[in-house]
């Protein structure tokens, strides 16, 4: 319960729906009770003329008495109508504020679970699985929801038709009030294990669907390895098997599903029974009226609803303090990464510099670099190669600031990068990571991902920088051709040159390549870094790669090994040191050399 007070300060914020929502409940309880009262009044009108009526038999004024006993019959009968009528109107504005306060809530609610989820760094991604973000912002809020809407609305009309209908039958008869509740604590109380077992049960069915569609999910994905190593039957048959285990959750829940309405019938009918009984027995010892009866047997319905409602509210409270628990562990998470600078007018020119740097990777522990120092004037152009897994993308992290460094410093025109105004920051670089990302849009779209007000003809400005305009030209819709989930219509080089032009069009003052080059073929690729030795000569770029690239005149070239700087210098200095850098080169070159391509 703790838990949910989290969630007050958005019942303050919400504070008219949640009142006028009270008072409405309140107003239609109000015109609900008066029915049984006018039910009774007609009864004990006809019981109490019967005997007359019968005196009268062949007099003149038995018609009479038939008429007037229908005008009146049919007068309460109106009354009746129009307080349902009433309650009727109350019960949909009821709705409207509480039901709809909820809605807005659940609304509020995503929007910071998403913001929160956008502010926190890296660290947190690698941490949480996705699936288990999704199911916070998605499954958690609406268990939420139905603690703000529903239970809180059927909470409110428990407790004020409780108020109204015990009062109006105490003051019928007390004895028979306490006889007529008396089932209803056991209705209460079963229905709530009913109801948590059913919640149980749900859960883990819940649990056995999504198992059950990330399973299928990945064998889609993985569909041309599936076919490739014949694996369908047994995929097949994996699925078939979860399957089963859903089934036959199902199958248990509805069975434990089955019990709920009888167990309410029959306590309702007991409740009956014994207002009957006993009401018979006062009637005739003539405490109350046979017209008390019947208000008494539509009191004991009307709260047999509220009554199931305790158990099933508790039951949803409890759930949604376990969600509100889930939700409250991530938006309590403070970022690491965090902006403390305002934005200053102050252009970024690029000079970059790592003093001393050493980083480990915190949810890991493996220290991806070590002692890393290096220096980069403002429009130089700098390579960094080294096997695989040598802390080259580490490098890009930590210029980005994805992660921030624990030993040594990292600069940006002399300046420590945290104390750079964070976005000011990321928005002067263009950096193109190494697992190229798409969004399910347009490909005009995702080239302007950095700057949405670009125009058609700039996107397309860009597309020619980064070679891959003719690619998108090909396509059926050009770029307006949208790409799908990861970008599957695109091949990988034609991705990496989209994510390149998305980087481009930023006009970025740090050009930062993490081997998006890879994919592309030697045309291509001279295409691009044409671009970049020419219209961002005066910008300066880092370039992350496994291949040498002999049109790019790189000003320093570091050689990464297991985190270290093995190499560092101009590329003839390097190839005087014959070491990694040299190797590399001489491979290439036979490799070109037996492509046909001419060589260095
Ligand atoms: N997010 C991460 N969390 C934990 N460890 C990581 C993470 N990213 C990289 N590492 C580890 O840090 C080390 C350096 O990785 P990095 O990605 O910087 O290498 P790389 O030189 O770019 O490799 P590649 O050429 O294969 O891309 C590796 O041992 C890697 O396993």
């Amino acid at each position: 319960m703790k838990q949910l007070a989290y969630l007050n300060k958005f019942f303050l914020r919400y504070k008219k729906h949640l009142l006028l929502g009270i008072l409405f409940v309140s107003l239609s309880n109000y015109f609900r009770v008066l029915q049984p009262q006018m039910i009774r009044q007609a009864l004990d009108l006809v019981v109490e003329n019967i005997g007359l009526f019968g005196l009268l038999n062949g007099f003149e004024l038995q018609p009479k008495l038939y008429s007037m006993l229908g005008k009146s019959l049919l007068y309460f009968g109106v009354l009746v109508l129009l307080f349902a009528l009433l309650m009727g109107v109350f019960m949909y504005f009821m709705r409207q504020t509480i039901i709809v306060m909820s809605r807005l809530i659940e609304y509020d609610m995503r929007k910071e679970i998403f913001q929160k989820y956008e502010d926190l760094s890296m660290a947190f991604y690698k941490r949480n699985k996705t699936g288990d973000m999704m199911s916070r912002i998605t499954e958690d809020v609406s268990k939420v929801r139905m603690y703000l809407g529903p239970a809180v609305l059927y909470g409110i009309n428990l407790v004020s038709l409780f108020v109204l209908v015990i009062y109006s039958m105490l003051s019928v008869n007390v004895e028979l009030t306490l006889y007529a509740l008396a089932p209803l604590p056991i209705l209460s109380v079963s229905i709530y294990y009913v109801s948590n077992l059913i919640n149980k049960k749900s859960e883990i069915i819940q649990r056995q669907l999504a198992h059950l569609n990330t399973n299928a999910q990945e064998i889609y994905s993985g569909i041309r390895v599936v076919k490739s190593y014949v694996q369908e039957k047994p995929m097949l048959s994996f699925f078939r098997k979860e399957s089963d285990i859903y089934r036959e959750k199902a199958l248990d829940l509805a069975k434990v599903d089955a019990f709920f309405y009888p167990l309410m019938v029959l306590l309702i009918g007991a409740s009956t029974v014994i207002t009957v009984y006993i009401g018979g027995l006062q009637v005739v010892r003539g405490s109350i009226s046979t017209g008390n009866i019947a208000e008494f047997v539509i009191y004991v319905n009307m709260l047999t609803w509220p009554v199931t409602a305790i158990g099933w509210i508790a039951s949803i409270v409890q759930q949604a303090a376990a969600s509100q628990k889930r939700i409250n562990e991530f938006l309590s998470l403070e970022p690491e990464i965090t902006n403390h600078t305002e934005t200053t007018t102050e252009e970024i020119r690029g000079a970059i510099a790592f003093e001393k740097v050493s980083f480990v990777y915190p949810d890991t522990g493996t220290q991806a670099l070590k002692d890393v120092s290096f220096e980069l004037k403002a429009g130089q152009k700098m390579a960094i190669i080294g096997k695989t897994g040598s802390g080259k993308s580490t490098i890009a992290d930590l210029l980005v600031r994805m992660y921030d460094v624990e030993q040594g410093r990292v600069t940006v025109d002399g300046k420590d990068v945290r104390d750079h105004n964070l976005f000011q920051l990321r928005r002067a670089v263009g950096y193109v990571p190494q697992d190229v990302f798409l969004f399910s849009d347009t490909i005009a779209h995702n080239i302007a991902f950095g700057k949405r007000d670009a125009s058609r003809e700039t996107v397309e400005e860009y597309a020619r920088y980064a070679a891959v305009y003719d690619d998108i030209m090909e396509l059926s819709n050009g770029f307006d051709t949208f790409v799908g989930e990861r970008g599957v219509t695109l091949s990988g080089g034609q991705k990496q040159r989209v994510s390149i032009a998305r980087a481009f069009l930023k006009q970025p003052d740090i050009v930062l390549l993490d081997d998006c080059l890879s994919a592309v073929d030697t045309k291509t690729e001279q295409q691009i870094l044409g671009y970049l030795s020419g219209a961002l000569s005066n910008k300066t770029a880092i370039i992350i790669t496994h291949r040498i690239y002999s049109l790019l005149e790189f000003d320093k070239i570091l050689v990464l090994e297991d985190g270290r700087i093995a190499e560092s210098g101009t590329h003839e200095e390097l190839m005087k040191l014959g070491g990694y850098y040299a190797e590399i080169v001489e491979k290439q070159r036979l490799e070109e050399v037996d492509e046909g391509a001419p060589a260095r």
